[in-house]
């Protein structure tokens, strides 16, 4: 975004410096001149005899210089002789409208005051036919003075359509207007006023100013240029924005990804915290953390059974650390598929396991440390081996706490361990022992 801003300075700055040069450039300079004058079209003089006047007119080049000679005869009553410069090539005149002023360099000889015109025609679309003269519009500019100094200047928007031209053609109202942007004839008439007489105009030079662009046309480029970086700025912001968002989306969700993944992660740890990980079965803290989160699990009657691998430090010794591992998880394996899904096996410790039996009694209990036995007997063991365990049992009363049943179970495994080992030794309240089965 930082980078974005930077870029738009530079773009922003760089369109303000400009428009404020092409602004001076159109204000002090960017003209456009035309020169209508001699060697750039072709001029001829007319006068009044072909409308029944007397008046000579002709014209001759001297350098750069029209010199028209008039000699002015006053026969009819608008004597004159008129300087004509013809613009037409093909049906396209010169487009005037794009000037501002026009301006005639010339000097006069004879007697005065001196008066003259410009006239021009115009090539009306839709309008003009070229075989209709009266077609052509005439606008013109009237009795003018020309300077002592011989520079008159003539603004274009002097220019209006002829009274005389509208009387005499009757145009449609949309054609009646000023319009200069197809002119096909000029004319400098020179209706001098005065007496008869031969009088001489020198045109040093006619000319067309104007701007290489308009103010106006400068402003709507300018306006469309700013316009244009604005839009393209909010584009590229737009852009840039969405991206973002989208990078931020990504975030968000590789950080909820990572959550999910860390939680799941800090659940597995909490719950390898509970878990023996050499056979998957609860360890000690995961019995107490099951006796307190399901109450169920002491519900009356509960029994608990001890459990202890017979030999099984031979086992390590003959057979090495290896199958003794292996020997444990298949004992527990074949422990958790003989009791209900309601019971918790734990290992208690070393080749200790204890079984939590919740709505058993002893005597139920006692039946599936029998039944446990007796799966052990018929299981196939690595290296061959005979696996045999003994067991303690002893139910839970309420007035006890849980250490108690334990310990009682605990007591019953030694005495089965101390009764030749591979048997079930139940502790009977009320009775001193329940003989131990053997194998
Ligand atoms: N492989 C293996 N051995 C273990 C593990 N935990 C304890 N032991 C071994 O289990 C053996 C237990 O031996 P003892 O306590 O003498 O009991 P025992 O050999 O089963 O004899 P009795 O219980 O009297 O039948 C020891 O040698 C311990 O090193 C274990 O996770 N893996």
């Amino acid at each position: 975004m930082a980078r974005l801003l930077g870029h738009a300075r530079y773009v922003f700055g760089g369109l303000l410096l400009l428009t404020i040069a092409l602004l001076v450039w159109q204000h002090v300079g960017m003209e456009e001149v035309l020169e209508l004058g001699a060697g750039h079209f072709p001029v001829k003089v007319t006068d009044d005899r072909a409308e029944g006047g007397a008046s000579q007119g002709w014209v001759e080049r001297k350098g750069q210089d029209l010199v028209m000679h008039c000699r002015l005869d006053k026969k009819i009553d608008w004597p004159h002789c008129k300087l004509s410069f013809d613009f037409l090539k093909g049906a396209k005149g010169i487009d005037m409208s794009r000037f501002d002023y026009m301006i005639v360099d010339a000097t006069y000889a004879g007697p005065r005051p001196m008066k003259f015109g410009v006239v021009v025609s115009e090539v009306e679309e839709g309008y003009t036919r070229f075989d209709t003269w009266q077609s052509y519009k005439v606008e013109q500019v009237e009795s003018l003075d020309l300077p002592s100094n011989g520079h008159m200047v003539i603004p274009m928007n002097w220019f209006v359509v002829a009274q005389w031209w509208k009387e005499m053609a009757k145009p449609p109202i949309e054609h009646s207007i000023v319009n200069l942007d197809n002119i096909v004839y000029l004319d400098l008439l020179s209706n001098f006023g005065g007496g008869e007489g031969e009088r001489i105009l020198t045109v040093h030079s006619l000319r067309l100013h104007g701007k290489l662009i308009s103010r106006d046309t400068l402003l709507l480029w300018l306006v469309g240029a700013w316009v244009a970086c604005a839009v393209g700025w909010l584009a590229v912001l737009t852009l840039s924005l969405r991206g973002q968002l989208k990078d931020s989306e990504a975030a968000i969700e590789l950080l909820s990804t990572v959550n999910k993944a860390l939680e799941l992660e800090a659940r597995d740890l909490a719950g390898q915290a509970y878990i023996d990980p050499l056979t998957g079965v609860l360890n000690r803290q995961g019995l107490r953390a099951a006796l307190m989160s399901t109450s169920s699990l002491l519900a009356d009657p509960m029994a608990v059974i001890f459990i202890d691998i017979d030999h099984f430090k031979s086992i390590n010794d003959t057979h090495g650390h290896d199958v003794g591992d292996d020997v444990l998880r298949k004992f527990a394996n074949v422990i958790a598929s003989g009791i209900r899904s309601s019971d918790r096996l734990v290992r208690w410790g070393g080749e200790e396991f204890l079984i939590v039996c919740p709505m058993t009694n002893v005597y139920q209990g006692k039946i599936l440390a029998e039944n446990l036995r007796h799966a052990l007997h018929h299981h196939t063991w690595p290296a061959g081996l005979r696996v045999t365990a003994s067991f303690g049992v002893a139910q839970h009363h309420e007035y006890d706490e849980v250490g108690v049943v334990i310990k009682n179970a605990d007591e019953e495994l030694y005495r089965a361990k101390r009764s030749g080992r591979d048997r079930v030794c139940a502790h009977i309240p009320g009775e001193l022992t329940v003989a131990a089965t053997a194998a």
